[in-house]
């Protein structure tokens, strides 16, 4: 957090949580999937379509020399991800590269050598998705054993934490590489959570984490 990155977000979700704040990125005329906002998105007003070439082009000229690949689900694209990422290290070499992940899709063989970072956002029954599409057993096991894998769980009550310690031990997920982070697009909800969930995370040996970039830019596009 605070690190100034790149951020290339992609299309497309396998899941649809009923709190995301990014259902610009799947959410287009006739998906009916549940969501809070009830919002519908014209597909050809939020989804571009640019070449591998143009995106790693995009990314070289920018000065960060860190890239967070979000979504949506990124690894949907792994292959591509895989080229574009060839190309961005012919132009610039040494950069980070992290990728965001539900966690349900196993990461394309081509990409996986050229990752540094997995932040892996497994979804829990308050999202609404359900169980067998967002916690895939073999997944889980293979992200816990995954040492580049850092697991981000969204938070909205204290109940939700009791589903994270049976995920963990179910996983075997060591608790030195899992962040409670809260559920909320706004500081004011936000704040509200943070002060009972990083008690929570202090007596459970969790890390906590903020939403940074909602506390200074809001509620936001292209944040
Ligand atoms: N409402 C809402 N709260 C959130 N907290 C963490 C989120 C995330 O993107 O991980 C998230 C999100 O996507 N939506
Ligand atoms: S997995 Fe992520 S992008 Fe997909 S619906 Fe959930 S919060 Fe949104
Ligand atoms: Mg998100």
């Amino acid at each position: 957090m605070g690190r100034p990155s790149t951020f290339v977000r992609l299309s497309r979700c396998n899941l649809a949580c009923i709190w995301c704040d990014t259902a610009y990125t799947w959410r287009f005329e006739g998906d009916n999937r549940p969501h809070r906002d009830g919002l519908s998105f014209e597909r050809k007003a939020n989804q571009i379509v640019l070449g591998e070439e143009d995106v790693a082009e995009r990314i070289a000229a920018l000065p960060p020399d860190r890239l967070v690949v979000t979504g949506g689900e990124p690894l949907l694209q792994g292959a591509a991800l895989a080229r574009m990422i060839g190309a961005l290290d012919a132009s610039r070499p040494g950069m980070h590269i992290e990728i965001e992940t539900n966690g349900t899709v196993a990461p394309h063989p081509a990409l996986d050598h050229r990752v540094h970072q997995y932040n892996v956002s497994p979804k829990l029954a308050h999202s609404g998705n359900p169980a067998d599409l967002a916690l895939i057993p073999e997944r889980l096991a293979a992200w816990a054993a995954e040492a580049r894998a850092w697991f981000k769980f969204v938070i909205a009550s204290p109940e939700d934490v009791e589903e994270v310690r049976a995920l963990q031990q179910a996983h075997a997920i060591p608790g030195s590489r899992i962040f409670l982070m809260p559920e909320g697009r706004s500081s004011d909800v936000i704040r509200a959570r943070s002060a009972w969930l990083a008690e929570i995370c202090g007596e459970l040996g969790y890390r906590f984490t903020d939403r940074l970039h909602i506390h200074l830019w809001g509620d936001t596009r292209g944040t």
